[in-house]
């Protein structure tokens, strides 16, 4: 517990120059955002302001092996278009198209991807044809059709750019198909009115903003330029990972030779907001559990693209608010990794990373650690949800062992008093356990939330699920508003008792 603290509070960032008093003004001058590098400050104007006392810029990274990129993504295991993980077949080094995992976006002027020397500057009359284009008010970028893949079949392999008037189309090859998906949605800072600074890590400073032609508001993640490849990993990964319940992927700019996400606004704040908003929120159990299930689902699918995430939190949950319903969403990759567990050659020396309130004591410990080292963060996110207290051991009691104290967890007023029915305790505690073979996997906790919805959900307005079949693994859900084929979760639980 000690070692919590000391490790927690010796980790925040000394710097009283940036702490809460991030710029905040809107403007679209980009030419600041990569001040304040190394700093971890929590200046967000929609709530965030309160991080540093909640714990959230305590994150420690540590790697034992001296870095952090021998858990990256871009190792030899790469994710399809189909999120499954497959042997990473690189480009040749002859091939004038690198492996750049960018995607220039439809609408930029002009594009030209980083570290590339002899890749071509495509030039788009975007603005041109798109005067031509009604401007959506909510435009899914990858969809749009303005002719930038028309342009971009005008690239030879060797990189020269064919005149669209001589264009003669031609069948895909893989090196086309690479350099359009490189291309493809990639945009320049230019196109974007800041509007406001909703957050800020250790890694990124968080705005939204407005594109200036579709006028759609989205959130720009400005990375500081510590760690470049980080921001490459986590943009190779939410770009491939497509589920109701993870942050969904849009494109990327890049200003000052650094890669910037660009990602969808999620408009309900954080988990963590909801949670200690005793006041304005009752926060029935069956909200309770309909969130849980969410961010189970949102795991489970990242779990089962052999991912781990590395710093689940209640920072990291954001909530879609629709009318009186919220949706939770899994957010920031930016640690993610590979699960071990599906990685032949076993690697040791595995990172210390996350944010340590949320640590598995496996992770705390040094010791190796697999997809159960999320399910305990995870459970101390329960935690926070059965308590509404914060995730500090002052507030959630920890043992010696850094795992849950459970025996004076459920003595705490606040769980003797939590609306939240035994089964979603009990499941909380099991998720925090100190063994991590005794912690279920997020297919179990996913049925078991589906089994206490069903019973709870009474007052709760119906939501449809879709039971997706993916690549003969876990069933994934989708909303309703995905698809037209539903079933209720009474339904979905018979089902999957029986195939699971
Ligand atoms: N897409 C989004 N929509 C709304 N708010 C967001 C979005 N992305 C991030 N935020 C806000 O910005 C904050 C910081 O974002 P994020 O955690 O991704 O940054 P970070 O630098 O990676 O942080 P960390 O230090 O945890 O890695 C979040 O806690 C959240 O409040």
């Amino acid at each position: 517990m000690n070692f919590l603290r000391r490790v927690g509070r010796s980790s925040r960032s000394p710097s009283p120059l940036t702490r809460g008093s991030g710029n905040n003004s809107p403007t679209d001058d980009w030419s600041n955002t990569r001040s304040n590098t190394g700093n971890r400050s929590s200046s967000s104007s929609s709530g965030t302001a309160n991080r540093k006392k909640e714990g959230k810029e305590e994150r420690k990274e540590h790697s034992t092996s001296g870095s952090n990129m021998i858990d990256g993504v871009d190792d030899n295991l790469q994710l399809t278009e189909a999120g499954c993980l497959v042997p990473d077949t690189p480009l040749s080094p002859s091939s004038p198209v690198p492996p750049l995992s960018i995607k220039p976006h439809p609408l930029s002027s002009s594009v030209s991807p980083p570290n590339s020397p002899g890749s071509p500057t495509v030039t788009i009359s975007a603005s041109e044809k798109l005067c031509k284009k009604p401007h959506p008010r909510s435009l899914d970028m990858r969809k749009l059709s303005i002719p930038t893949s028309v342009s971009l079949d005008c690239i030879k392999h060797n990189g020269d750019y064919d005149s669209p008037a001589h264009h003669v189309p031609r069948p895909s090859s893989p090196l086309l198909s690479a350099l359009r998906e490189a291309v493809e949605s990639v945009s320049n800072m230019e196109d974007f009115e800041r509007i406001e600074k909703i957050g800020s890590g250790f890694f990124a400073e968080v705005y939204k903003v407005r594109h200036k032609l579709t006028d759609e508001i989205m959130v720009l993640k400005v990375n500081k330029g510590l760690t470049g490849t980080k921001t490459r990993q986590e943009v190779e990964l939410l770009k491939r990972l497509h589920h109701p319940n993870i942050l969904h992927y849009i494109g990327s700019c890049i200003h000052n030779g650094q890669l910037h996400p660009l990602t969808e606004f999620v408009n309900g704040g954080t988990l963590k907001s909801l949670i200690q908003d005793v006041e304005k929120n009752p926060f029935p159990p069956e909200q309770r559990i309909q969130l849980s299930l969410d961010m189970a689902m949102g795991m489970e699918y990242l779990h089962n693209n052999g991912m781990l995430h590395r710093d689940f939190n209640s920072h990291n949950c954001l909530l879609r608010k629709e009318g009186d319903r919220y949706t939770a969403v899994v957010a920031d990759f930016g640690l993610a990794t590979k699960n071990p567990n599906l990685i032949k050659k076993l690697r040791r020396n595995q990172s210390m990373v996350g944010t340590p309130y949320w640590m598995a004591p496996e992770v705390l410990h040094g010791k190796e650690y697999n997809e159960k080292a999320d399910t305990y963060s995870y459970g101390i996110v329960l935690c926070e949800i059965v308590s509404r207290k914060d995730a500090d051991p002052d507030e959630i009691p920890r043992s010696k062992n850094f795992s849950l104290d459970e025996t004076a967890f459920r003595e705490l007023p606040e769980v003797i008093s939590s609306p939240c029915p035994p089964a979603f305790i009990d499941l909380a505690c099991n998720c925090s356990k100190f063994v991590p073979v005794e912690r279920p996997g997020f297919p179990s906790i996913v049925r078991q939330l589906i089994q206490l919805h069903s019973s709870h959900s009474a007052s709760l307005p119906p939501r449809p699920f879709k039971r997706l079949s993916w690549q003969g693994h876990a069933h994934q859900y989708e909303d309703h508003a995905h698809n037209n084929e539903t079933i209720n979760l009474a339904e979905l639980l018979i089902k999957d008792t029986t195939t699971r």
